[in-house]
This record gives structure tokens, C-alpha cells and sequence, in this order.
């Protein structure tokens, strides 16, 4: 059987280990697409870097746009990273039929309908699932296995290095500062661990996520975002003293009237008898809520070069059969067209920790400001006492906007003496 040529764009992390499955699994994926995988050529930036793959370096070329486009290439893996030149290199392989395997979360994110459009017109495939969630198959799930079902929520840990440390934090009390040098030392967390900590990579698969799930156009602008730096010790100590553990989230949700979705990233305190609060380490794990199959759960390795290849691989052997059989995977759906709505018509939960003066009258007047704004109470409770006093509260479920006007107007009152946390509470059924 005449062998399918695959070009590699990018031999990083993820590239390097690319490589070495297809040399070590060639017999096997031969046998399961029904012809052989050929790699035909690897662009790179700099051809006389060392490098972790045992690359041919005759295969080996600078130029990625002449590679994409040569005539013998099928199948295209991009694993560059980044918007450009990733989405040209992508758009003109695609124009040419050849499919293409991205693991490029911040491309299908920002400009999803600029690569999906092209793999339309081109009649090629693009299948993505490394880019969100790594190794744990989670795309071709919501693309294929559930296309006839109705996802009404998508609730889950999408960053293995906030994970690690906010489970650092949470289990040796460590500061964040402290906890973010342990995953970097690790080598969890780049030397610029911005795109983590402040939650635009969580972000990106969120839109990625909601746009599968709700079959809508969802952007990374879409996605209200907040990330990790803010989060004391202070504050991981006080959530377990509650009985909930700080985790950053990605929640996509449709509205209860279903007519528009919702999607954030931000910590978040759930329950210790959470699911989700047992996910430990960089682990990932996505809830996927949906009507007739109900409440799924995903769970794995979201990062690391084997796992995200492992991810990259299965997508080449889908795209390959689909070569071979004449045919492709599906187009991108976005028929539903539904609304994103803005954070503030989001219904949630706060905690609330207030330093407030211990003198008669305080808690009423507290509790008259969450009254004011039709929010209603769950639980209170005081800490210390004199100075030291900390009231806690904790509300039923009210709009993020009722639910920050509230907070807003206790900053201006004299007898607070300063808003010392507020963090939204997900992950039970509390009203
Ligand atoms: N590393 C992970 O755990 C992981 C997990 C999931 C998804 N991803 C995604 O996979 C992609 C690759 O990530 P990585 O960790 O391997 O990154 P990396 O930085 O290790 O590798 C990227 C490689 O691409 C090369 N490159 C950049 N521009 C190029 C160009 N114009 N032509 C040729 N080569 C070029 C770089 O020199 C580098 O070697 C990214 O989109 C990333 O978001 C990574
Ligand atoms: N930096 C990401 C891995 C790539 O998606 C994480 O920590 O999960
Ligand atoms: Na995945």
C-alpha cells in the first residue's frame, strides 16, 4: 500500500515525541489506518539544534511553507504554537487537501473560523483534540459521541500547572509565590508562567470547549477570565477549615432558558467531597453534563509531551482512515448561534470574608446591604473577636452582577474595615 506522507511543523515538546511514536508504532499504525505513515519532512527553526527526537536530518527544512504545500505531502501536524505563522501554514496546506492535526489551542480559540473555513473550502480534516485537556480524549467525545445528545454544562480542572499549584498550596499551606517555583523547577510552569497563572490558557480551551459543546462560535474574548495570582495562603487555609478546596475552573454552561451560554474561568471553592477536589497534581478532569447520558467525567494527563502525542497520533490515524476511505470527519457546527451572555448574568455562589468591627448592630446591617440587593444568605459565621473579628458568609445563588454590587457597597461602609476575600462557591446543589 503506497504510504501517506506526513509533515511535522514544529519538533518541541510535543514535535519531538510526535516523532518518536511514528518511528516506534510504525508497524501497528500501519496496520490500523491500512497503510503505512510516512514522515516526509520536519520544519523546524533552526536545523543545527540538538534535539530530543531521532530525526533523518535530510528531513529536516526551515522553510514550512514549502513543505506544507509540496504535492507528496497528506497530512499535515502542526505543533508550532501561537497564532502566526501557525494559522498561514495551517490555511495553506488545508487549500491544498491536505488534513491537518493541530494541537494549537491559542490559534482554534482566537480565529477557530478562519481554520475552520479553510478545511471547508479546502474539503480537507482538522482535528484538534490535543488542544484542550492533553491526552484525556475529550474533543472527538463532544464532536462525535455525544453530536445526539444536548450538553447542558462542561465543569472541569483545564491547566495542569494552576492545578499543581493550587494542590501545593492546599496541601503544605506553601505561599503562591512559593508554590509556583516548585512547578517551575518541575518544569510544569514556564519561565513566563503568565499564560497559566492568569488563566488565558484555561481560557482557550474553554471557548474550544463551549463552542464543541453548545455548537456556537465561542472566542477566547468571549471567555470571562480571572487566574490564580491573587490567591493567598490565607485563603486556601480558609477554605479547608469549610470543608472546600480552591481549584480554577472552566465552567461552560448554557442559561436556564437555554437560549445563551455562559463561559468563565476563575478559582473557585468546591466541595471536598467534589470530584473534581480529588484531582491532585497537574492532573486535568472535565465533568460533561448532558441530557439523556447525564453527568460524564474525564480524567488524565493534560500536558507533557507523550501524553499531548499520544492525543496528536490518534487524530493522525482518524485523519488517515479518512484519506484512505475517500471521506472526512466533520465540519465545524455552529448552527445553534447561541448569545454568550456577560459574566454579570451568570448565577453563582460567593464566600465572603469581611474584617469588621465585633460591636451590636454589625451582622444586621452586613446582612441588610446582602437584602438590598435580593441576595440571600446561606451561612454566617464569626471569627475571632474586638479587632480581630472576620465574619463569613457564604450566599445562595444570585446574579454575578446582585452578588459584586453587594460587594461593592460593603467596601464603602465604615464599619468594614476591608473586604479581606471573596471567592464564588460551584460544585454542589445549594440553591
Ligand atoms: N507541551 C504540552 O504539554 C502541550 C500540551 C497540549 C498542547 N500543547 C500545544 O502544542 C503546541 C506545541 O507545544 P510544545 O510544548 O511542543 O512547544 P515547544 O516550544 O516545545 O515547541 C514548538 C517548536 O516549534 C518550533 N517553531 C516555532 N516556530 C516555527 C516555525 N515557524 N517553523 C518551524 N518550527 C517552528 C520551535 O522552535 C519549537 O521547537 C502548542 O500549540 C501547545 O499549546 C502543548
Ligand atoms: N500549560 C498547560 C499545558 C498545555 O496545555 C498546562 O499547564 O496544563
Ligand atoms: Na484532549
Amino acid at each position: 500500500m503506497k504510504p501517506l506522507k506526513v509533515a511535522l511543523l514544529g519538533c518541541g515538546v510535543v514535535g519531538s515525541q510526535v516523532v518518536r511514536l511514528l518511528h516506534e508504532q510504525a508497524d501497528d499504525l500501519a496496520a490500523r489506518v491500512g497503510a503505512p505513515l510516512e514522515l516526509a519532512g520536519v520544519a523546524v527553526r533552526r536545523l543545527g539544534r540538538k534535539r530530543d527526537a531521532d530525526v533523518d536530518p535530510a528531513l529536516l527544512t526551515t522553510d514550512a511553507e514549502a513543505l506544507v504545500t509540496r504535492d507528496d505531502i497528506d497530512i499535515v501536524v502542526e505543533v508550532i504554537g501561537g497564532i502566526e505563522p501557525a494559522r498561514s501554514l495551517i490555511v495553506a496546506a488545508m487549500e491544498k487537501g491536505k488534513s491537518v492535526v493541530s494541537a494549537n489551542k491559542a490559534l482554534l480559540a482566537e480565529d477557530g473560523a478562519t481554520v475552520h473555513r479553510a478545511a471547508k473550502s479546502g474539503g480537507a480534516d482538522l482535528y484538534f483534540e490535543a488542544s484542550v485537556a492533553g491526552a484525556i480524549p475529550l474533543l472527538r467525545p463532544l464532536r462525535e459521541s455525544l453530536a445526539g445528545d444536548h450538553v447542558t454544562r462542561v465543569l472541569g480542572i483545564v491547566n495542569g500547572t494552576t492545578n499543581y499549584i493550587l494542590d501545593k498550596m492546599d496541601s503544605t499551606g506553601a505561599s503562591f509565590s512559593d508554590a509556583l517555583e516548585e512547578a517551575q523547577a518541575l518544569g510544569y510552569a514556564e519561565a513566563d508562567p503568565t499564560a497559566d497563572v492568569e488563566g488565558f490558557d484555561a481560557a482557550a480551551k474553554a471557548a474550544i470547549l463551549a463552542g464543541l459543546a453548545f455548537h456556537t462560535r465561542v472566542t477566547a474574548a468571549d471567555v470571562h477570565r480571572e487566574g490564580i495570582t491573587e490567591i493567598t495562603a490565607a485563603d486556601v487555609a480558609s477554605a479547608k477549615a469549610m470543608g472546600y478546596v480552591i481549584k480554577l475552573l472552566a465552567i461552560c454552561a448554557r442559561s436556564e432558558d437555554g437560549r445563551s451560554v455562559g463561559v468563565r474561568v476563575h478559582p473557585a471553592m468546591i466541595p471536598r467531597t467534589h470530584p473534581l477536589a480529588g484531582v491532585r497534581e497537574a492532573y486535568n478532569a472535565v465533568f460533561v453534563e448532558a441530557e439523556s447520558a447525564g453527568q460524564l467525567m474525564f480524567y488524565g494527563k493534560g500536558a507533557g509531551g507523550a501524553p499531548t502525542a499520544s492525543a496528536v497520533l490518534g487524530d493522525l490515524v482518524a485523519v488517515a482512515r479518512n484519506r484512505l476511505a475517500g471521506t472526512r470527519g466533520p465540519d465545524e457546527s455552529t448552527y445553534a448561534e447561541l448569545a454568550v451572555h456577560p459574566m454579570g448574568d451568570t448565577v453563582t455562589r460567593y464566600h465572603v470574608s469581611l474584617d469588621v468591627a465585633d460591636k451590636p448592630g454589625v451582622l444586621a446591617r452586613v446582612a441588610e446591604i446582602f437584602a438590598n440587593h435580593d441576595v440571600s444568605i446561606q451561612t454566617v459565621r464569626q471569627e475571632g473577636h474586638g479587632d480581630d473579628a472576620q465574619l463569613v458568609l457564604v450566599s445562595h445563588r444570585a446574579s454575578d452582577a446582585a452578588l459584586s454590587a453587594t460587594i461593592e457597597t460593603l467596601r464603602g461602609m465604615d464599619i468594614v474595615r476591608a473586604v479581606v476575600g471573596v471567592m464564588r462557591v460551584e460544585g454542589d446543589d445549594t440553591p
